[in-house]
């Protein structure tokens, strides 16, 4: 069974229990801590404040924290790094542990704490993602990050892109909010998928870069002059970020599998 929650205040009380949630916030954060992850952090903690991942950085042993995230879109004063994918490069990666905190994606990781497995999906992880759940008899939860309390277009496409693949896989869906997202992702994979199977015609952009330039947080992201962040979060299944990442408990941290 398959749910997807447009935003984390619309997770029933108690539905994630037992299941597993995979946490969605395509713009950005979810795409960043997949290319941290794949570029060489051992491991994300994700911080809901800023205070709290100054004090967590600076626990960590001298010289292998990484200080990430962003407020706003905009990176964080006296942070190493904000919440652009491409700055997670393996030379800034390489051994370190990022601790992050961004305005939605790492508080829905943090409101999804209830589930019994909690995994960070984007389009760049997708195929690593859906493949980890082939099997999965537990209830799924897409729990999108949404914009501070806005749904936002982009993590609703990429939810949809998950429940659609679940139904191919016969799995049901478990709410409305599941064929809402559905219904919009088909309204638009035949042209993301023509595209990755017959490229592009000369100066075509890619449908998904298209698409993601629509919704408020892709026009924000372009706003502060980060297209390429646009460009890196509609990338489908990455070769170097084929990974599943998943949330570890005590302490709290993401880690990545093959
Ligand atoms: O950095 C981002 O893209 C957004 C910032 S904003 O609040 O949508 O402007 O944060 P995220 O937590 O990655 O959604
Ligand atoms: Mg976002």
């Amino acid at each position: 069974m398959v749910s997807v929650h447009l935003l984390p205040s619309l997770i029933p009380s108690g539905a994630l229990r037992g299941g597993v949630a995979v946490v969605i916030d395509v713009l950005r954060a979810s795409t960043t801590i997949v290319h941290a992850l794949a570029h060489g952090c051992t491991a994300v903690i994700p911080c809901g404040e800023i205070d709290e991942a100054r004090r967590v950085a600076a626990g960590l042993p001298r010289g292998s924290a990484l200080l990430g995230g962003e407020r706003h879109g905009v990176p964080i004063e006296g942070f190493d790094l904000g919440n652009s994918p491409g700055e997670y490069t393996a030379e800034a990666c390489r051994g370190r542990t990022l601790v992050m905190t961004t305005t939605n994606g790492t508080r829905a990781l943090l409101a999804s704490l209830e589930a019994e497995t909690v995994l960070v999906g984007s389009f760049v992880n997708f195929a690593a993602t859906v493949q980890r759940l082939i099997h999965e008899e537990r209830p799924v939860h897409l729990v999108c990050a949404g914009t501070e309390g806005a749904v936002s277009y982009e993590d609703a496409l990429l939810a949809g892109a998950f429940a659609g693949r679940f139904v191919d896989l016969e799995h049901e869906l478990g709410n409305d909010e599941a064929e809402i997202a559905r219904g919009l992702w088909e309204r638009v994979q035949e042209n993301v998928w023509s595209h990755e199977d017959h490229g592009l015609r000369p100066g075509e952009e890619p449908p998904l870069v298209r698409y993601l330039k629509r919704g408020a947080g892709g026009r924000r992201v372009i706003e502060l002059g980060l297209a390429d962040d646009v460009e890196a979060a509609a990338t489908l299944n990455r070769p170097d970020c084929h990974l599943v990442v998943e949330l570890a408990r005590d302490p709290l941290r993401l880690l990545a599998s093959d």
